[in-house]
């Protein structure tokens, strides 16, 4: 055995001394030759392609969009396979602790049944380098290699590739902790910390389950958001941009802003709440909506009151206090320099902006994206504003019906029948009460308060509101009689035969 050990020495220094010896001697071209020819054996006795995915490539400042997908794609695939993990604390993740494979850990995939190795690796710093230095040394920089064999080449590079990247984003997107955006004034958008959008973590808790509506009406709207999540080719076969308008109208209290937070957690998009009031002019709400990422919910509240869609604004300054004659020339001169700084400060947007903003050529960009305006009243609205094509689904929040009751009432109370529900049923038909209302007279108020009491609540409201509107009728009915006889006394004192 020694033996053998010490003729393995001498071969071992033969060859270094050989390739030494090549290395210095033998002329360049030659020396390529050879290399490009033991590459080619090589190639031969080892048929594996390898591609790297580097963290960050180029200059180092922006991780690199593949290495995130592939990270977040093999975390959710193959970390089950690998034995030794790292625990990463992601911001902006619903689950911040984020396992993913060690450095120098490798784990097998397949794909159309072929077989491939990704190994998470580190390139080697120097240390030597830093020996004499203040700082340690900088940790290497971080790589996936994915090895697979050559007769696959094709299938991976063309398809294997593109299915992991859309996957690890797609997980990605799914595993985000949603956002709720609000607009900045311009003024902040440009300096140090430029941002068009504020946001915060979206954690509105309402879901289709428990608003209070028609089961039929809310499974239409559901099935009407299915169908827009998964018409990405048919979008794209019809040669329309891939967005969808909802107009919710309805009175105050009946559950507009409750359904765009279900919206948001059924599709699990981000909701860009659009202030249209801070928007200065049209050039200003382009780039907003420029600045929106896909899957997200765009929302205008009450767009009736955030633009002079209707041409009140006109109305109001006419009927404006400037008028007033008996204010002095001086509290006059200032009321309308305070008008014209309110007017220079106030929005420009106008309807074509606003048009434009829906369904120009702009609103393409990004894709997926759902547009709700609400409204309290629909009539107001500019026709062009709200065509089909425009807000594509019209959905009418109306007051609460039993149907919508029994939703609240399990919601609040747990309470999925009770003898009293037929007495609520009958006054809910006759009552115009928003769910808002429904709901807060439901909600226990006390630690005494059970379910008998908080419905008698309810019925003792509910008939407190019917009696009242049976009196406003009576008085109405009165008012009408009573201008009816002036109309005759009228007629008979002047003259007039009936
Ligand atoms: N349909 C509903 N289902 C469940 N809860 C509702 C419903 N409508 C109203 N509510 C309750 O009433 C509150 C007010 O509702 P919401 O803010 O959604 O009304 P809105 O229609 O947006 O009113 P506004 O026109 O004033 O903005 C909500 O917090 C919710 O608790
Ligand atoms: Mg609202």
């Amino acid at each position: 055995m020694g033996e053998l050990w010490a003729q393995m020495g001498s071969l071992m220094a033969t060859i270094m001394f050989v390739y030494a010896m090549v290395e210095r001697f033998l002329p360049t071209a030659l020396r390529d030759t050879l290399q490009i020819n033991s590459q080619k054996v090589m190639s031969l006795l080892y048929p594996y392609v390898q591609i790297t995915f580097p963290e960050f490539s180029g200059e180092r400042l922006k991780r690199s969009e593949a290495y995130t997908a592939i990270q977040t794609y093999l975390s959710e695939n193959s970390s089950q396979l690998a034995k030794r993990l790292k625990a990463e604390v992601v911001k902006d993740s619903q689950n911040p602790l984020v396992l993913s494979m060690d450095d120098d850990e490798e784990v097998t995939d397949e794909f159309k049944g072929v077989k491939l190795w990704w190994a998470a690796s580190k390139t080697a710093t120097n240390p030597h380098a830093y020996s004499f230095s203040y700082y340690s040394p900088p940790d290497g920089k971080r790589y996936f290699k994915l090895t697979f064999h050559k007769k696959h080449r094709d299938l991976i590079t063309v398809s294997y590739i593109k299915h992991v990247l859309e996957e690890g984003k797609e997980i990605g997107l799914r595993n985000r902790q949603r956002k709720l955006y609000t607009n900045n004034p311009s003024s902040g958008w440009y300096g140090y910390k430029q941002s068009k959008w504020s946001h915060i973590v979206f954690e509105h808790p309402a879901t289709f389950e428990t608003l209070a509506m028609e089961k039929r009406k809310k499974e239409e709207i559901m099935n009407d958001l299915v169908k827009f999540r998964n018409g990405k080719d048919y979008y794209a076969k019809i040669g329309k941009a891939w967005k969808r308008g909802y107009l919710l109208y309805g009175p105050p209290g009946t559950g507009k802003s409750t359904m765009i937070a279900a919206m948001a957690n059924f599709m699990n998009y981000d909701v860009y709440d659009l202030e249209l009031t801070a928007v200065k002019d049209n050039t200003e709400l382009r780039k907003l909506l420029i600045e929106t990422s896909s899957k997200a919910i765009i929302v205008v509240e009450d767009i009736d009151c955030s633009l002079d869609l209707t041409g009140q604004r006109n109305m109001k300054k006419e009927n404006g206090s400037n008028n007033n004659e008996e204010l002095d020339q001086e509290l006059r001169d200032h009321l309308s320099r305070k008008e014209e700084e309110e007017g220079n400060k106030s929005s420009k947007v106008t309807l074509s902006g606003l048009l434009n903003f829906i369904d120009g050529i702009w609103s393409a960009c990004g894709g997926e994206r759902i547009i709700v305006f609400t409204t309290n009243f629909v009539d107001k609205l500019d026709p062009a504003l709200i065509r089909t094509g425009r807000m594509d689904k019209h959905i009418e929040l109306s007051y609460c019906r039993f149907e919508a009751f029994k939703v609240l009432a399990k919601n609040y109370l747990d309470a999925n029948s009770h003898h009293l529900f037929p007495t609520i049923a009958n006054l809910l038909q006759v009552t115009n009460v928003t769910p808002a209302d429904v709901a807060e007279n439901l909600m226990p108020k006390s630690l005494n308060e059970d379910v008998d009491t908080c419905l008698e609540n309810l019925i003792h409201a509910l008939e407190v509101i019917k009696e009242e509107k049976a009196k406003k009728k009576v008085e109405e009915k009165d008012k009408e009689e009573e201008n009816n006889v002036h109309t005759v006394e009228d007629v008979k004192e002047n003259g007039f035969i009936l």
